[in-house]
């Protein structure tokens, strides 16, 4: 968003997105476990993560430390396949012995409105995150916070989302304001079809994405493919 914001994020192009991911999960939940006794983490969902979650589950941690939230859900029912609630279970959250209270669920199965004033209660139990994980959709979308239609000002913690431009329409999303609330933040960005995207960031277009700022930076994981001067 912000010249400052773009100052501040570092673009880290690397042929291994998921080893280095893994290495920055582990390390903030090592810190913030020797330090707070506690580890705030909020997923992000779409299929980039999957292969993370899936190397998480045999990672050497103590788990009981560990609380899950959700940058965003779509509103499908619980178990549907397309929940990103049920890809971070199947891949990680099932294999791994995180108390079931530590998990917060998004109950977007309830209908936007209600799922999001429900969330924004459950979300007031933390005071900042310790990590944030977010995804980049083509058109530069993260969590559900879609071009054109955010608002990067918005005093809530999670939002109703109708008419997303990507399936399903409505969903719920944590806001701007809820996701910077963090220690740090992670985008994990893979595939040829994220370029356009990138470059609309790197050139300080004020996608949702942009909008993403912590004091101390935002660390953003690229494949080479991802940067159009390596194409
Ligand atoms: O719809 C969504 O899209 C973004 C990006 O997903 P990906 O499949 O391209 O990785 C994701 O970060 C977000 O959580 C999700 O709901």
């Amino acid at each position: 968003m912000s010249q400052e914001n773009l100052a501040k994020t570092r673009w880290l192009v690397v042929a291994d997105v998921v080893t280095a991911a893994l290495v920055g999960v582990a390390q903030a939940a090592e810190r913030a476990i020797s330090i707070r006794g506690e580890f705030h983490i909020v997923l992000a969902g779409g299929n980039t993560p999957k292969a993370l979650y899936e190397r998480l589950t045999n990672l050497e941690t103590d788990w009981s430390c560990w609380h899950i939230w959700y940058g965003d859900e779509r509103c499908l029912p619980a178990d549907d396949i397309n929940r990103n609630s049920h890809m971070a279970t199947q891949a990680w959250l099932a294999n791994c012995p995180i108390p079931a209270t530590h998990i917060h669920t998004i109950h977007a199965e309830r209908g936007a409105e209600i799922a999001a004033a429900d969330y924004a209660e459950q979300l007031q139990q933390v005071e900042m995150f310790d990590l944030v994980l977010l995804g980049l959709g083509e058109d530069g979308h993260t969590a559900s916070l879609f071009p054109d239609q955010f608002d990067p000002d918005n005093p809530a913690a999670a939002i109703a989302v109708h008419n997303a431009p990507k399936p399903p329409a409505d969903r719920v999303s944590l806001t701007v304001r809820c996701l910077n609330g963090t220690r740090a933040a992670l985008f994990l960005v893979t595939g040829a079809g994220k370029r356009d995207a990138v470059a609309a960031w790197q050139r300080g277009d004020p996608i949702p994405a942009a909008a993403i700022a912590v004091k101390t930076g935002v660390d953003v994981l690229l494949e080479p493919v991802c940067v159009k001067e390596n194409v």
